[in-house]
């Protein structure tokens, strides 16, 4: 997979050079190139940003430096691109849209900054056949979109072949089967007269497979009600039982 990055601050995405993700552009698993929005600027001040129409707080990136970046980044035809834009105001991003991008050839994200990116960039993108996805990562504020685009190129990555030791790993996330994972345990098996509970300790794999489901149900049911009525009554049921 090939990501690009569009952004005014390119440092903020060397978290991605490092560890797992690191070693995955380093085995060539994935590609990444990060941009700065900047060098598409032609004036001396290199401004990227203007007041926004109809007043309102703080200003607005100008198209005209985002349509310009863009039209290079994208000119790929023969790698077709799926262009995400952060933004608050974005369709939620989930573990199924993290599965859904891990089978694209190529990402390339946009990190808005200010109050965002005008719209007529993401109209002009659409009207030229390129897919725009505008996505939140969560119903909270942050400053830009980079720290955005960490999260989504994290969570996708991670489910690339190869990526993660253990393949294993992907397949029992949490939100695999819909349920968020139950507690885990490794050695010693007391710790600050804490011990780990006898039934991991005893090799019976059904009985260690129900109960780390019914710790899942239970956890489930008290942390995020709303996955459990997703699954349906029976799983309520379920995790009533498990209690
Ligand atoms: C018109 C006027 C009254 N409105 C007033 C409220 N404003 C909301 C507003 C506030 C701050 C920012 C800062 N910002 C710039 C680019 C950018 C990308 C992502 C995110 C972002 N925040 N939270 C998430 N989950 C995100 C994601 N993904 C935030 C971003 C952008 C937008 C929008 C304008």
């Amino acid at each position: 997979m090939r990501i690009d990055v569009v952004t005014i601050f390119p440092s903020y995405l060397q978290p991605l050079r490092e560890a797992l993700l690191g070693r995955a552009i380093d085995r060539g698993l994935l590609e990444v190139a990060v941009h700065d929005l900047r060098d598409w600027t032609h004036d001396v001040h290199q401004a990227v940003d203007d007041s926004p129409y109809g007043g309102g707080p703080g200003m607005v990136m100008r198209p005209q430096v985002w349509g310009e970046a863009l039209d290079d980044v994208l000119a790929t035809p023969d790698l077709p691109a799926r262009l995400v834009v952060p933004t608050p105001a974005g369709r939620p991003f989930t573990q199924a849209t993290a599965h859904a991008w891990a089978a694209e050839e190529r990402l390339v994200f946009a990190c808005g900054r200010y109050e965002g990116i005008d719209e007529r960039v993401l109209l002009d993108a659409r009207a030229r056949g390129i897919t725009v996805d505008e996505v939140s990562i969560g119903d909270y504020v942050l400053v830009g979109g980079e720290v955005a685009v960490l999260v989504m190129v994290e969570a996708v990555a991670r489910l690339l072949p190869g990526v993660l030791g253990n393949p294993r790993s992907a397949a029992e996330d949490s939100f695999s089967d819909g349920l968020l994972e139950g507690p885990s345990y490794t050695r010693p098996e007391v710790w600050r007269e804490l011990a780990v509970p006898d039934v991991l300790r005893g090799g019976n794999h059904a009985a260690i497979a129900r109960w780390r489901r019914d710790r899942a149900l239970e956890r489930t049911r008290d942390r995020r009600p709303d996955l459990l009525d997703a699954l349906g009554p029976d799983a309520l049921d379920a995790a009533d039982r498990a209690a």
